[in-house]
């Protein structure tokens, strides 16, 4: 018994952040995983290039693969532009009630939904059940061998539209080499690897931006 570490990621968030301050939900987390406990958050070096590519795209519709504790979610969705919304597709029901109150904690739950349940079984129901017709942009941050079986699924469910962005967490470390090999070759993406580290450590670690052609 006793806590996890999502539940310990909460409570430096509920005790160190101020409630409705996304800039300050995120200093929280990146200190308790620094200075307590590492935690697979996307993390403040990677998290910067998050940043600067949700900018670009200012997507009205965003996808999350894998919310985890809600780190990324939060860095995603306070970059919204007005009307954007983001699903985040989560399996553990431990980790979306953390998510959920790591969300609400930065004051983003109204342009955030967490949806319980594997991202295999979700992706082909998005369109009927939350009205959308195709993403502006895909964050993939879930398990490593899931973010190719994932990206065909969305391909053939007609998620993805001319100019879609796809951002993926840990092309190197752990490493998605069939992800990356299919993305690098496809004639349906243009693909470009931001260098940088795993969060937290010095260990090399990347995203791969790769951008649907259709
Ligand atoms: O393993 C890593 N991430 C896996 C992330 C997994 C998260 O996505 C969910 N999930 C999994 N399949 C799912 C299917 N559908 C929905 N949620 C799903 C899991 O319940 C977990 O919350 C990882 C590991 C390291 N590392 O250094 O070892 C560093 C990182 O940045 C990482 O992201
Ligand atoms: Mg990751």
């Amino acid at each position: 018994t006793g806590t996890t570490r999502p539940q310990r990621l909460l409570r430096a968030v509920q005790e160190r952040a101020t409630r409705g301050d996304s800039e300050s939900v995120i200093a929280a987390i990146d200190h308790f995983c620094r200075h307590q406990e590492w935690a697979m958050n996307v993390g403040d070096e990677k998290g910067f290039i998050l940043d600067s590519v949700v900018s670009e795209v200012s997507p009205q519709t965003a996808l999350e693969l894998g919310t985890y504790c809600g780190y990324s979610t939060v860095r995603i969705a306070r970059l919204l532009p007005p009307g954007g919304h983001l699903i985040t597709l989560e399996f553990n029901p431990n980790y979306a009630a953390v998510a959920r109150q790591v969300i609400a904690w930065a004051g983003l739950e109204d342009m955030v939904q967490v949806v319980e349940g594997a991202s295999g079984d979700w992706i082909p129901h998005l369109r009927e059940h939350f009205g959308i017709e195709s993403f502006d942009f895909v964050f993939l941050d879930h398990w490593k061998e899931l973010y190719l079986p994932d990206i065909k699924l969305l391909e053939e469910c007609g998620l993805l539209r001319k100019g879609t962005v796809l951002l993926a967490d840990n092309v190197i470390c752990p490493g998605t080499p069939d992800y990356l090999e299919y993305v690098r070759k496809s004639q349906s993406y243009e693909s470009h690897y931001f260098g940088s580290h795993l969060e937290y450590t010095r260990a090399e670690d990347g995203l791969e931006k790769s951008v649907y052609l259709g």
